[in-house]
């Protein structure tokens, strides 16, 4: 089985790992051994604003500096910051590093632009949210979701809104088998559960219009209102721009919101790498026959996961789970 790195999926990335041809940029480095480390938390017309330190209080409008090329940069990198990092009105810093990704999360590409490209960087968690009712749960939003997160290196959560409107209880079954933590919400109730899981934590937000992502956001992050400039597009829906931007929660952490990102970057995906997800058919997965989808019969008859299951060493409901991510990723083109 070729093993592949979810970091290596695209083009565009950043070169995340030291290989052959990043020696020049390590001889660069002691260039710039003063660079201030800081966090990008908005991207705007070829300006970042960054928090030097993940300090919320700090807003630091910077440039790339040339020698990074067409390095990109997104939203929850940790940069290096040269230049005049005092973040007063007019002054300007450079980004002269990038670090190394430790998770990513990338939108589909579209008409505009063919390129899956990264949306977030180093999220640790990404909350999933959906309405119980108005508008009705979508389970291959849901999935989808879970792929991105299993290979981008993001722990997911399934955030369940309009608790007041319906039951959890047939969503949360049909994702037990998959161990994925769950909050359910309503606007009525503080969400103090969900508040308890962000804090100190770096969590992007993804979820369709109308799921009440706007209400959770305003209420996480109480000065998401009154913040100027990068947060205006929390809440403005569809036509606002895909570019995501990070809050500050009150006790430490951020939450990136997602605006306009409906679907994900999984084109490059393969069916090894979500059953790498699922630690105990990883193995398994090496006698399939080659390009085996792992969907069983009839699609892959000779697919070597069902004998985990017969053997006792897996549970059915985890084979059935995984099958159904790895048919989600099947539909993948769809919005
Ligand atoms: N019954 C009920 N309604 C809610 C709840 N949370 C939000 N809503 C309503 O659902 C609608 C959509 O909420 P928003 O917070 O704007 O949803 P959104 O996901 O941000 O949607 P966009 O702004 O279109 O991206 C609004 O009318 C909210 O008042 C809830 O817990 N229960
Ligand atoms: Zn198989």
């Amino acid at each position: 089985m070729a093993r592949r790195d979810w970091r290596e999926l695209d083009e565009s990335d950043v070169r995340v790992r030291p290989g052959k041809g990043t020696r020049p940029r390590s001889k660069r480095r002691p260039a710039h051994a003063d660079a201030v480390p800081a966090r990008v938390t908005a991207v705007d017309r070829g300006r970042w604003t960054c928090a030097v330190a993940d300090d919320p209080g700090s807003r630091v409008t910077a440039m790339r500096a040339r020698e990074l090329g067409r390095t990109p940069v997104v939203v929850g990198d940790r940069v290096g910051l040269v230049g005049d990092v005092s973040g007063k009105p007019d002054t300007l810093a450079r980004i002269v590093r990038v670090e190394e990704r430790t998770s990513v999360l990338r939108r589909t590409a579209d008409d505009t632009d063919p390129y899956e490209r990264v949306v977030v960087a180093n999220a640790e968690q990404l909350l999933i949210v959906t309405a119980l009712a108005d508008p009705p749960p979508r389970t291959g939003f849901i999935d989808r979701c879970l792929v991105a997160c299993y290979t981008g290196g993001l722990e997911p959560v399934l955030c369940l809104t309009k608790a007041d409107l319906a039951d959890p209880e047939e969503l949360l079954a049909s994702y037990a088998d998959l161990d994925v933590p769950a909050v359910v919400t309503r606007h009525d109730e503080e969400p103090a559960e969900l508040a308890e899981r962000l804090r100190g934590r770096v969590s992007a937000l993804v979820g369709h219009s109308g799921v009440g992502k706007s209400t959770l956001v305003n209420r996480l992050v109480p000065e998401a209102d009154l913040a100027t400039g990068v947060v205006s597009a929390v809440g403005k829906g569809r036509h606002t721009s895909v570019s995501a931007v990070a809050l500050p929660l009150p006790e430490g952490g951020w939450v990136v919101d997602t605006p306009g990102v409906r679907s994900f970057g999984l084109a490059h995906v393969t069916a090894d790498d979500i059953v790498e997800a699922f630690p105990e058919f990883a193995e398994a997965a090496e006698e399939c026959p080659s390009g085996c989808g792992h969907l069983g019969p009839p699609e892959d008859p000779d697919c070597a996961l069902d004998d985990v299951v017969a053997s006792g060493a897996a549970r059915p409901g985890r084979l059935e789970s995984l099958r159904r991510l790895l048919a989600s990723r099947a539909g993948i083109a769809e919005t």
